[in-house]
């Protein structure tokens, strides 16, 4: 019986993994949903680009989005001890929303653009593969983080992100991106809480 109820919970939890934040109306993305760009067959043809960058461009949207994503990240992970971003459109938000929470901005960056020693690991996304390195000493045993992106495709990126943080002893509590592309199920690539402002 004991048991059968904890599988009960359990199960429950899974299924509500890609809905941490629940979905009350909220004016903000509605707003940041329209704000957002699409641009057919770029950068190859087939793909249908979500541009970030359209957001960016008016500041009051822009800054309704770095709230929403800081009060995400306060009510799912108040224990957080550092945003790590994702070269390079994770970078356009990651660092406001450190500097917001006031905790450090960890960079994870593509091959070969980082000083010092650092750890590796490869990866495939929606259009290439690529090498994500992270410098050693930027996340510690046990500290606490969120991965943050402008956006969730085939989840390669965000995977190997988790891979990275959790081979150099972090703990992910919290995969959160801007806009995540349904259709190519990319959070089923990662077990980690996740969460997306905008869904298509
Ligand atoms: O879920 P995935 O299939 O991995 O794709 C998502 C990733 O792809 C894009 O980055 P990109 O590597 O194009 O580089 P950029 O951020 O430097 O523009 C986007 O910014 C995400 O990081
Ligand atoms: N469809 C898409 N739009 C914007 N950025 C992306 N990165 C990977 N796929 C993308
Ligand atoms: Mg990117």
């Amino acid at each position: 019986m004991v048991c059968f109820i904890i599988k009960k919970l359990f199960s429950h939890r899974v299924n509500q993994r890609t809905q941490v934040t629940g979905t009350m109306a909220d004016e903000r993305i509605e707003e940041i949903t329209k704000k957002i760009a699409t641009y057919p067959d770029f950068p190859k043809p087939g793909i249908s680009f979500k541009d970030i960058f359209s957001v960016l461009l008016e500041p009051r949207v822009f800054r309704n989005l770095m709230a929403v994503l800081e009060e995400r990240v306060r009510r799912v992970c108040p224990g957080v001890q550092a945003v790590v971003g994702l070269e390079s459109r994770g970078f356009l938000i990651g660092t406001p929303l450190a500097l917001a929470l006031d905790i450090p901005f960890v960079p994870i960056r593509k091959k070969g653009k980082l000083p010092g020693k650092v750890k590796q690991v490869s990866y495939t996304l929606e259009y290439g593969t690529d090498v994500f390195e992270a410098q050693e000493s930027s996340i510690k045993k046990g500290q606490k983080v969120v991965i943050l992106d402008d956006l969730l495709a085939t989840g390669g990126s965000m995977k190997a992100a988790c891979d990275l943080v959790t081979a150099m002893g972090g703990e992910v509590l919290l995969c959160l991106v801007c806009i995540e592309l349904l259709d190519l199920k990319g959070c089923e690539k990662f077990s980690h809480p996740f969460d997306a402002v905008v869904k298509f």
